[in-house]
């Protein structure tokens, strides 16, 4: 594997993890990745990184736990799905976080709370502290509040961005998108086989957007074009992004070795 040149060694993370890579496509949850996740993030942690986390998959476990195989129309059917999701989630992160003795803490936030600049500067207070004290801030949007990310039909609002959105509002270095996938492809590869890994972007041209596709899967939202929003904002503040395949999450310790997985987007 080779090392790329570009990277820059960074000391607050932030690692959002996608559906696609905590459900199974049967909908059953991915107790292996949730547990690697836990233990690398920890062991990062422990070595002195800032680390923050952003999950998704309220919704899939969820449907998972009422034994639903899709998503219900009714818009607060489908908050009341992500509800019993959340906290399921937590409740399985607590528990493996717990088994690497390291301690997180949640937060919700919906797009609003980062807009104003009282209830931005208390939800950074809170991030600051969690991690002064070592913990792992555990961030999802707030489904019950906000409803853009839950529609497929909507653009706006979505983990990938919200990710963004937080990594630069505290800060951090490196932003990393865990995904069911290895990088950014010069086509989606689901409908275009033959289609390359892209290792470097420095700048989200039209062409780099023409290039994405929507999901691949039946829980994850916004496929590829909401990650290279993501990035876009990323590049913008001058931090960094990569996209790598979350199936087995201790590839984190290979992008902070600086080696080459999934695609960087930095500036050049
Ligand atoms: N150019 C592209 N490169 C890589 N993946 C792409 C591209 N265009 C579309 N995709 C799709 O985006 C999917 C990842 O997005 P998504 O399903 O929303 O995942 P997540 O749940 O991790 O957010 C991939 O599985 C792939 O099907
Ligand atoms: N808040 C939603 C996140 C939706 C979302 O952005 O999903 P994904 O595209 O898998 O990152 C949930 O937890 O289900």
């Amino acid at each position: 594997m080779s090392s790329r040149s570009q990277f820059k060694t960074p000391k607050r993370l932030v690692v959002k993890i996608g559906t696609s890579s905590l459900i199974y496509p049967d909908g059953q949850l991915n107790l292996k990745t949730m547990d690697e996740l836990a233990f690398t993030l920890s062991a990062v942690q422990n070595r002195g990184l800032e680390v923050v986390l952003v999950t998704s998959g309220a919704m899939g476990v969820g449907l998972s736990q009422m034994h639903m195989t899709k998503r219900p129309e009714a818009m607060a059917q489908q908050q009341a799905i992500a509800a019993i999701g959340q906290n399921e989630l937590m409740s399985i992160f607590n528990q493996r976080f717990a088994s690497y003795s390291q301690q997180i803490g949640q937060i919700l936030l919906t797009h609003d709370v980062m807009d104003y600049p009282l209830s931005k500067k208390n939800v950074l207070n809170t991030f600051e502290q969690l991690l002064l004290m070592g913990a792992i801030p555990v961030v999802n949007e707030n489904d019950s509040v906000s409803v853009d990310e839950m529609d497929h039909l909507t653009t706006f609002g979505d983990n990938d961005q919200l990710s963004a959105l937080v990594a630069t509002a505290i800060e951090a270095d490196l932003l990393i998108v865990l995904s069911d996938i290895d990088g950014l492809f010069d086509a989606d590869p689901h409908t275009h086989p033959d289609a390359q890994t892209v290792p470097f972007v420095s700048e989200i041209t039209e062409e780099v957007v023409n290039s994405a596709g929507g999901s691949g899967t039946r829980f994850g939202t916004g496929g590829m074009i909401t990650k290279l929003k993501a990035a876009k904002r990323v590049i913008e503040a001058g931090r960094q992004m990569v996209l790598a395949n979350g199936e087995d999450p201790k590839v984190i310790f290979d992008i902070l070795d600086g080696k080459s997985v999934g695609t960087l987007f930095a500036r050049d």
